[in-house]
């Protein structure tokens, strides 16, 4: 039988995670999600035939797996109402918050848990999601394997043994999507100043960077090599590529990788104060 996963917060990506998990064939009646309103969970329990609740202690009653996919702003007061029910029933604890340590939720928590951290990213909705994953040295090798299995179901997975790796996991995947959805707005803006309509533009460039990214995953030449059979000497790619070395493209996004792996830390040294 598979196991009761319930998700506490059912916004951007706790949705792409059980929408994924429904559309690879999870029992929807095996998952429940959480919000404050209902206008929130109705059209989800709608559309994918999920247990949906306002009310979060009862979404945990019957849970082997509690996803914790609200705000880190909030978690500490979620936490913390969810305390005496999570210490008589030990369920598996996965947080999907950025910057706040498996330490730190324990504590919230009431201690002695079996708890991983996860840093998916929102394309787990279409099968296609990236996560890093990592356990404390409570989580049992099933339990491990378990949550190995619910996140191999909406994409890749990648565990590493040291927590603070979690922060290089967020710039590279965790937060990504959002530099390639960055990419297609202006790659969209400037095509459309070449004279293309902004429809063409748009399903040119994702296609383009779709069928980029399959023929990288692949191949087992590396991204420099596919790189230059693009650029035929003196031809229009070339050029390109000049500008953009020239205008600091890596520079850019070593900067912003940075900046987020930063803001990471910054925000485990803001919340997970006391
Ligand atoms: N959006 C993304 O791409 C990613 C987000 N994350 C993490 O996922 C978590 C959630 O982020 P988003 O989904 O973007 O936020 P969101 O704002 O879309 O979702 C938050 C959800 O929590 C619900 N909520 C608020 N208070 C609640 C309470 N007391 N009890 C139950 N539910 C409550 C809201 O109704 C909403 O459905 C954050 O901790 C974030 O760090 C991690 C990786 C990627
Ligand atoms: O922007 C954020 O804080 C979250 C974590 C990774 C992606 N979205």
């Amino acid at each position: 039988m598979a196991s009761n996963v319930t998700f506490i917060g059912a916004g951007n990506m706790a949705s792409a995670i059980f929408g994924g998990m429904v559309h690879s064939g999870y029992p929807a009646d095996a998952i429940t999600a959480t919000a404050t309103r209902d206008a929130t969970l109705a059209p989800l329990a709608e559309r994918l035939g999920i247990h949906t609740t306002t009310d979060n202690l009862a979404a945990i009653e019957h849970a082997d797996v509690v996803v914790l996919s609200v705000k880190p702003q909030i978690m500490r007061q979620v936490c913390e109402t969810l305390r005496d029910s999570v210490q008589k029933r030990r369920p598996l604890i996965v947080s999907v918050a950025a910057g706040l340590s498996a330490e730190t939720l324990e504590q919230w928590l009431g201690g002695g848990l079996a708890v991983v951290r996860c840093m998916p990213n929102t394309p787990s909705l279409v099968g296609a999601g990236a996560s890093g994953l990592y356990a404390n040295p409570r989580v049992s090798d099933e339990q491990r394997a378990l949550v190995g299995e619910l996140m191999t179901s909406v994409g890749i997975i990648e565990w590493v043994e040291d927590e603070a790796l979690l922060e290089a996991v967020t710039a590279v995947s965790g937060s990504a999507p959002a530099y390639f959805f960055l990419m297609f707005e202006a790659m969209e803006e400037a095509a459309v100043k070449l004279g293309l309509s902004a429809e063409s533009a748009r399903r040119l460039a994702m296609q383009t960077a779709y069928g980029a990214a399959s023929m990288a995953m692949q191949s087992d030449r590396d991204p420099g090599e596919l790189k230059r059979n693009v650029m035929s000497p003196g031809g229009t790619t070339e050029r390109a590529i000049e500008y953009l070395e020239q205008a600091g493209l890596r520079q850019a996004l070593d900067g912003a990788m940075q900046a987020c792996a930063k803001r990471a830390q910054e925000m485990s040294a803001e919340l997970g104060k006391g």
